[in-house]
């Protein structure tokens, strides 16, 4: 399916979750009757307590797990399985040691039938686009954490996809390097100039969703639901230390209640 160019302005459901239920083979049931929907242009981000689902949430969006009831839905088709359409970064830098930046990037494009001059094209491209023109013959040993999440970052959108599912992006990542990433992330995501068209992060640290989220969702109990959604509203770039964040954060927190165990 084609991206659909000059649709600004009119919101599409880019990913949906709809009446998600799934439980693990051991009989744990994680999810009853979750609905989560990112829409184009949003930055979508899901939080709630340790251990809640919120990778086991990301896992089946993204394909790879399938629920006992319900669907995932891409601009409207049923989800079955993973696709490139959909890019899963995952808390864990992603780089294998023995290939140079480039070479890293141009691995999300070996199932793509391309010519190698293509994908070096695609891949510097990519690289440029996170801030890594000029370092392509770099080995992961040579960079910074930071450096290499942006790789994992160019690799994913090699692939040209439409979403990005990331989880819990920055947890590898020292404060300082953290907060010059988050402040480049939300620009390069939303750039225009690729498929991408929304973005789903899971994470623990709420001053970061409140600075990059424009919805959040919140998932809590046992079995976990949508306990919440919010719609935030404030003006980029978001400072933490003015009263409108303190006030959003105050209120995220308060729906962070130990999880209760549903009737
Ligand atoms: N393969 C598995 N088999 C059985 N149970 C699992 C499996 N993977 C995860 N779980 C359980 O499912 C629940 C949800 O796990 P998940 O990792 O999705 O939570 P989370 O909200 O991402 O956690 P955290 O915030 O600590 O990263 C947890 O209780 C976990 O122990």
């Amino acid at each position: 399916m084609e991206a659909q160019a000059g649709n600004e302005g009119v919101s599409q459901v880019v990913l949906e979750a709809v009446n998600i239920d799934f439980s693990y083979d051991n009989g744990y049931k994680v999810f009853e009757n979750i609905n989560i929907e990112a829409d184009s242009g949003k930055f979508v981000a899901i939080i709630g307590p340790s251990g809640i689902g919120k990778s086991t949430l990301l896992r089946i969006l993204g394909g790879f797990l399938k629920p006992d009831r319900g669907e995932v839905r891409l601009m409207g088709r049923v989800l079955h399985e993973p696709t490139p359409e959909v890019a899963l970064i995952h808390q864990s830098i992603v780089t294998f040691p023995w290939m140079t930046a480039e070479e890293n990037v141009m691995l999300s494009m070996k199932t793509k039938n391309m010519d190698r001059e293509k994908m070096e094209e695609k891949a510097r491209e990519a690289l440029a686009r996170v801030g890594l023109e000029g370092f392509e013959d770099l080995y992961p040993k040579e960079m910074s954490g930071g450096m290499r999440q942006r790789v994992a970052i160019a690799r994913a959108f090699a692939a040209d996809p439409y979403i990005f599912l990331m989880d819990e992006p920055f947890a590898h990542l020292d404060e300082l390097t953290a907060e010059g990433l988050r402040q480049d992330i939300y620009n390069i995501l939303f750039s225009g100039e690729t498929p991408l068209k929304s973005v789903i992060m899971v994470s623990h640290n709420l001053t970061e969703v409140l600075e990059l989220a424009d919805v959040i969702y919140i998932l809590n109990n046992i079995p976990a639901t949508v306990v919440g959604r919010v719609d935030v509203n404030m003006p980029r770039p978001r400072n933490p230390r003015n009263d409108d964040f303190n006030a959003n954060l105050d209120m995220l927190y308060s729906y962070l209640t130990p999880p209760r165990k549903r009737e």
